[in-house]
């Protein structure tokens, strides 16, 4: 199975996929068995966490999709988290798809091979269907734009003063929503990403893969994106409400808008682009705050200032109504008899920041996956494999 997988990923033909995998789900569970990776170094954890801590068992169980978003500061290890978890997935027979919302993309760089270009690519190496996408956040917003001929922007404001129509083109522009589609701030970006993920995730062809994992952006961007939906929403309601004022404030001019067919066309075309886009970032957050299929796991390492924006980070989730239940800490130093004094300190920092979490009222309560510092940097699969058998239990 392993083998046909891996010929089929090389042609891309999903819908084939898609048949020989209703088989292939219904066999979830056993570990498909791979060669051990043989790492060129000795781990040992500094914690041993309780067997059951992790609950990876739980994570899973079941062939219905469930949904991973790992999230938490820049350069904390969201990457190799995200990418050893979609390995593991994967590992335990699940068809699972890690997806960047990142700007700065690092599974590229994680799974050691080309996954560039905005499209799904089969990862190379997995033992069963693994799929990255690495959102182009450029192309995307191409996408929605094109058709549009800058909609919300100059060409609405220059129809709208034509038709002697500025004052409300003024109501227009202090919604700010022609900036927001011709210069975006940030985050839009990202939204219409996932806006993006939606349509893959939505569409019948992808429909067996069981475990979708996000590698976010760092904290600022992903908070942005989380609270976006509720952001887009109010816009997009207020444009498409002063469009109906427009719209009846017009009525008297029919004629004139006759002749105007064309303007009105890319107006009725901004309208459904938006009322798409708006229904999309409903389903997002409807899909973002469902407790039974999405998990927001933070990633952090133990250090005072990381560990402090993780609990900002697990408020900023709880007042989005967003599932979290567990707190990985990685890159923590493994224990040794000889310790340099340069060691020793960093290991009392560490414990110091653990103590922290511990007493936290934001992330005392969730679970600790305390994931070890590596001596040698974990890319490609057999050591994302390795990885993730060392953090995923
Ligand atoms: N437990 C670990 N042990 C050793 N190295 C690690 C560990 N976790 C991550 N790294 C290394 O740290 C670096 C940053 O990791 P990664 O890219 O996963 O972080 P990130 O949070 O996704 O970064 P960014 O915010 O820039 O996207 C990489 O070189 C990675 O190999």
């Amino acid at each position: 199975m392993a083998a046909l997988f891996r010929r089929m990923s090389k042609t891309q033909n999903f819908s084939l996929l898609c048949r020989i995998n209703r088989s292939f789900t219904s066999s979830i569970s056993a570990p498909i068995q791979t060669k051990p990776f043989r790492a060129p170094f000795q781990v040992r954890s500094v914690v041993t966490p309780a067997d059951d801590v992790v609950g990876f068992d739980e994570m899973v169980a079941g062939t219905q999709r469930k949904y991973y978003m790992l999230g938490g500061k820049g350069g904390v290890g969201k990457t190799s988290c995200a990418a050893s978890l979609a390995v593991k997935f994967a590992s335990h027979g699940h068809p699972t798809i890690v997806v960047s919302t990142d700007p700065a993309h690092s599974l590229s760089d994680s799974f050691a091979q080309d996954l560039t270009g905005g499209r799904l690519v089969p990862v190379e190496g997995a033992d069963s269907p693994l799929f990255a996408l690495e959102i182009s956040p450029e192309k995307a917003r191409e996408e929605f734009r094109s058709g549009n001929q800058k909609p919300g922007g100059s060409g609405v404001k220059n129809f709208m003063d034509g038709m002697g129509l500025g004052m409300l083109s003024n109501q227009l522009e202090e919604l700010k929503l022609g900036e927001l589609l011709d210069t975006p701030p940030p985050g839009l970006d990202e939204a219409i990403a996932i806006s993006k993920v939606m349509e893959f995730v939505e569409s019948q062809e992808y429909n067996i893969f069981t475990r979708i994992v996000f590698d976010t952006a760092p904290t600022g961007h992903t908070l942005r994106l989380l609270s976006l939906p509720d952001f887009l929403d109010a816009s997009i309601g207020k444009m498409m409400k002063l469009k109906r004022k427009l719209a009846s404030a017009t009525s008297a001019l029919k004629s004139v808008f006759r002749k105007e067919e064309a303007r009105q066309d890319t107006s009725e075309k901004l309208d459904d682009k938006l009322g798409e886009l708006r229904e999309k970032m409903a389903r997002v957050r409807d899909l973002f705050q469902d407790s039974d299929s999405t998990e927001f796991v933070i990633v952090t390492i133990p250090t005072v200032m990381a560990v402090n924006e993780s609990a900002r980070l697990r408020a900023s989730l709880r007042k989005e109504s967003i599932p979290v239940r567990r707190l990985i800490v990685n890159q923590i130093l493994p224990p040794s008899t000889s310790d340099c004094k340069f060691c020793a300190m960093k290991r009392k920092d560490q414990r110091r920041a653990l103590d922290i979490i511990q007493n936290d009222p934001e992330l005392s309560s969730l679970r600790l996956i305390q994931a070890p510092l590596f001596d040698v940097e974990i890319r490609g699969v057999p050591a994302l494999k390795f990885m993730g058998d060392k953090v995923w239990r």
